[in-house]
C-alpha cells in the first residue's frame, strides 16, 4: 500500500497506536499511527467519540469496542480497494501537532524493579538492608501529580526546591536532575468504589501502554521525602509518549515474570505470562547510555492493578500507573542516572568527550522501546523525549 512504502520500523499494521493530533485550523482529535502517518478516525469510522481532543471517551467504552475499532482500522488500512477513500484522511506526522493523548485522572508510580529498588536502597540508605521489609510483599507505590503529566517533546524546566546542606537547607535550582525510564499503563474502563479489581481482569480495564519519563530531582527528593514519600522532587513534570500502544499489539510480547520469593498473598497472585518483553533504551543527547529490560520486572502490571485497587479504591478512565524505574542486573541496564553514575561518583563518559553525573541545561533525553510483535514483526513503543531548560531566575 502506497503509504506503507515509507514504513517506519515498529509502526506497521500490527501496531496501530492511538494518539491525539491537530492540523491547523482544525481542533485536536483522535488518530491512529501507521508508519509515518496519522489516520484521522472520526471521518473514517463515522463516530463522534474520535472527534474529541483526548482518548478518554474512546477508552471508556471498554474492551469489546477497542477490539472492533482495531479490527475496522486494520481492515481499512489493509484493503487496497479502500486506499482511495482512506487517503484523504491520512496526514504525514511532520504536518501535525501531537497532544497529550489522554486526560490523566490519577497518576500512580510504582517501584517494581528489584534491581532499581536495591540500587537506590544502597545509595540512599547505605547502612540498612537495601530492600525495606514490605518490598517483596507488595508493589510499593505512591500517588504522583496527574496535572503535571506532559506529552513527549514538552520542555522540562529545571525545578527549584529546598536542598539539604550541612548548615541547613537552601532553596535553589536542583543540581541532581535525573530521569526514570518507566512503562506506564492507561486505564480505560473504570471500576466501582469499594470493589477491588483482580489482576485477572487486567485486560478488561487497561487500554494500553506508554513510555514514561518520571523526571526526578534527587536533591529535592532526598531532603523532603522522609517519611511520606516523593513530592516536589518528582511532581514538576512527568513525560509520556504521544502514542498509546493498545494491549492487543503486545500479545506476542507477553512473558512469565521472574519467580517471586516469598509467593505473594493470593490477592496479588500473578497471572500467566503477565510480564512484557519490552527492551527500553535511554538516549542522552543522541547517545544510547542504557538498555533496561522490562521482562525482568519483579512485580508485573496485573499485580500493580490488583494492589492499587485491593482496598476498594476505584479506577477512573485516564488513570495512569507507571511501573517505576526499569533497571536490569547489568550496569548498562540501569534506568536512571543516579544508578548509572552511582549518585554522581562515577560520571558517564559521553562519546562527545563530555561527562555527566546528572542532567545539564540543554540536555535532551529520549526513551524508546521495542517489543516482539506477531509473525516476527517488531513493535516500537513511541518514544518519549524532553529537553532540560534552565531554572526560573525570579523568586
Ligand atoms: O528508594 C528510594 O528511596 C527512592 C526511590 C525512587 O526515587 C524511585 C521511585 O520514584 C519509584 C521508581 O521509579 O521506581
Ligand atoms: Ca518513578
Ligand atoms: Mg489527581
Amino acid at each position: 500500500m502506497v503509504w506503507l512504502d515509507e514504513e517506519q520500523a515498529g509502526f506497521g499494521i500490527e501496531h496501530l497506536p492511538y494518539g491525539v493530533f491537530s492540523k491547523a485550523p482544525d481542533a485536536p482529535r483522535v488518530g491512529v499511527r501507521i508508519a509515518g502517518r496519522v489516520l484521522d478516525l472520526a471521518p473514517v469510522l463515522d463516530d463522534e467519540v474520535f472527534a474529541a481532543g483526548e482518548l478518554n471517551g474512546f477508552m471508556s467504552r471498554g474492551p469489546a469496542f477497542w477490539r472492533t475499532t482495531r479490527d475496522r482500522v486494520t481492515e481499512l488500512l489493509d484493503d487496497p480497494r479502500r486506499a482511495d477513500a482512506v487517503a484523504p484522511h491520512l496526514h504525514r506526522i511532520e504536518d501535525v501537532r501531537l497532544h497529550l493523548p489522554f486526560q490523566v485522572a490519577d497518576y500512580v508510580d510504582f517501584y517494581c524493579s528489584l534491581e532499581h529498588a536495591s540500587n537506590l536502597g544502597r545509595i540512599f540508605r547505605p547502612d540498612e538492608e537495601p530492600l525495606k521489609p514490605n518490598w517483596r510483599h507488595l508493589p510499593v507505590g505512591y500517588h504522583g501529580r496527574a496535572g503535571t503529566v506532559v506529552v513527549s517533546g514538552t520542555p522540562v524546566r529545571r525545578p527549584r526546591g529546598l536542598l539539604g546542606r550541612p548548615g541547613g537547607p537552601v532553596f535553589g535550582p536542583s543540581e541532581r536532575l535525573d530521569i526514570e525510564a518507566e512503562v506506564g499503563f492507561v486505564v480505560g474502563t473504570p471500576s466501582r468504589l469499594g470493589e477491588p479489581v483482580p489482576g485477572a481482569a487486567f485486560a478488561d480495564h487497561v487500554f494500553g501502554a506508554v513510555l514514561v519519563n518520571d523526571w526526578s530531582a534527587r536533591d529535592i527528593q532526598a531532603f523532603e521525602y522522609v517519611p511520606l514519600g516523593p513530592f516536589l522532587g518528582k511532581s514538576f513534570a512527568t513525560s509520556v509518549a504521544a502514542w498509546v500502544t493498545p494491549l492487543a499489539a503486545l500479545d506476542a510480547a507477553r512473558v512469565a515474570g521472574p519467580r517471586q520469593d516469598p509467593p505473594p498473598s493470593p490477592h496479588l497472585a500473578r497471572g500467566e505470562a503477565a510480564g512484557l518483553n519490552l527492551m527500553l533504551e535511554v538516549a542522552l543527547n543522541g547517545e544510547a547510555v542504557s538498555r533496561p529490560p522490562f521482562a525482568g520486572m519483579y512485580w508485573t502490571p496485573d499485580q500493580m492493578l490488583a494492589h492499587m485497587t485491593a482496598n476498594g479504591a476505584a479506577l477512573r478512565t485516564g488513570d495512569l500507573f507507571a511501573s517505576g524505574t526499569v533497571s536490569g542486573a547489568a550496569a548498562a541496564e540501569r534506568g536512571s542516572l543516579i544508578e548509572l553514575t552511582w549518585n554522581g561518583a562515577e560520571p558517564l563518559k559521553l562519546a562527545d568527550g563530555g561527562r555527566r553525573a546528572f542532567l545539564e541545561d540543554g540536555d535532551e533525553v529520549v526513551l524508546s522501546a521495542t517489543a516482539p510483535g506477531p509473525d516476527g514483526a517488531t513493535i516500537a513503543l513511541a518514544p518519549v523525549a524532553g529537553r532540560i531548560e534552565p531554572a526560573p531566575t525570579s523568586r
